[in-house]
């Protein structure tokens, strides 16, 4: 039975909000896997050329410490990623990649400090490349909280400022300002990449919702909440393929309010329809968890029952049909009951029929005319196809 989707609330727009954020991680951190791959081969060559300029032990030291950390990284992406996490582990995640992240871009930005050589242009061209390529990289990671972004910048930032104090140069200290001006204008265009990221994620969500809600809609009769016709045979037709395979009967009834014209005419339209929802109680209670309903269309319903043989269908069709002349609907202060006629359609165990859409076509044309033989016969009465 199809049961209506959930859709979010103002009570639970936290609790959607770190889903997304979530979401986020987990498409930053499938993100990295990428960057477990670059960077190796990238440490390896920025330690080649480092060691032109410092001793090669140095450069080498570098290199190794910057692949530990890129495994470590690695390894936390894979770790998150092995299976769905929830709101409540969210803060602790954010902080383990703050963390993960912080020290990854910090040994990056490092040769700033260690390789510098003050007045050799090769040198400097050197180390801004691998500054420009290291924001570049961070900022096309897609980075599910601003906090991140800060953490790219903030380390970078602190050389440009730090250095020109060991400098002493004027020229220097516009070369630093430029910097800092370009890591703000960086940070600004990712935290505006985060936000623009979140909207798409959150649409997303949002679209996904909704095209749960219209399946939802497009599959259920909006009076009883039962599947209409169209789902009714969808779901039908697998219910039928599995009675082939395991080769168990199956049975089919059809149950028609009986006069409700006068029902309508008596009670108005409205009073009808509280009489066609009434019906959808005794309809569930009297089957079983895996038993069908459907509702085909205006006073008319159906019931597809799994296991049942021509004896048991006769039972519980009987059984609905009482329930329901049983019941009493309340409207507009006065109290009526309905009754309904049943035809039953059975399908044994070792029938060959044609495809699943040909038998249960079949078999409801079968229950139709055995529901015209009790409409024909009196009403209120159950009737089956003999045997
Ligand atoms: N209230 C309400 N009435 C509906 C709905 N769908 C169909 N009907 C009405 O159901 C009535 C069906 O009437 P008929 O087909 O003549 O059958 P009946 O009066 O039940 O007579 P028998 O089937 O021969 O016992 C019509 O008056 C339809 O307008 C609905 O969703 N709500």
């Amino acid at each position: 039975m199809p049961s209506e989707p959930h859709i979010a609330r103002d009570t639970d727009s936290g609790l959607m909000a770190s889903r997304l954020q979530l979401d986020q991680l987990r498409a930053y951190a499938a993100n990295h896997r990428c960057d477990g791959v670059l960077s190796p081969p990238m440490a390896l060559l920025v330690g080649a050329l480092a060691s032109y300029w410092v001793p090669g032990t140095q450069a080498t030291l570098w290199s190794l410490t910057t692949l530990l950390v890129t495994l470590l990284n690695a390894t936390l992406c894979l770790q998150f990623l092995r299976r769905e996490r929830q709101p409540a582990e969210l803060p602790r995640w954010l902080w383990a990649f703050s963390l993960a992240h912080g020290t990854h871009v910090l040994v990056w930005a490092s040769p700033m400090i260690w390789g510098w050589q003050s007045g050799d242009l090769t040198n400097q061209m050197f180390l801004i490349l691998v500054q420009v390529g290291l924001i570049s990289a961070t900022n096309a990671m897609s980075h599910p909280h601003p906090r991140l972004y800060l953490v790219d910048q903030l380390p970078v930032m602190a050389i440009l400022l730090i250095r020109p104090l060991f400098e002493g140069s004027v020229l220097y200290l516009m070369f630093s300002a430029l910097g800092l001006l370009f890591c703000a204008l960086l940070l600004y265009v990712g935290l505006q990449m985060q936000r623009s990221i979140s909207d798409m994620f959150r649409l997303r969500a949002e679209n996904e919702q909704l095209i749960q809600r219209l399946r939802h809609l497009a599959a259920t009769d909006a009076l009883t909440g039962l599947p209409n016709r169209r789902h009714f045979l969808e779901l039908g037709r697998d219910l039928i393929r599995a009675a082939r395979e395991r080769r168990r009967p199956l049975a089919l009834l059809m149950l028609d309010v009986d006069r409700f014209k006068q029902v309508n005419d008596t009670y108005g339209h409205a009073g009808g329809d509280l009489a066609l929802q009434a019906l959808v109680q005794p309809l569930r209670t009297a089957t079983r968890a895996g038993d069908l309903l459907g509702r085909l269309g205006g006073e008319e319903f159906v019931v597809l029952l799994p296991d049942s043989d021509p004896a048991q269908a006769f039972a519980i069709a009987e059984r609905l049909r009482q329930a329901i002349a049983g019941q009493r609907i309340e409207a507009d202060g006065s109290g009526f009951g309905i009754t309904v006629s049943i035809g039953v359609a059975t399908l044994c165990a070792e029938c060959e029929l044609g495809d699943a859409r040909e038998t249960l076509e079949l078999m409801m044309a079968r229950a139709d005319r055995m529901l015209y033989v009790a409409k024909r016969s009196g009403r209120d009465r159950v009737e089956q196809e003999a045997m």
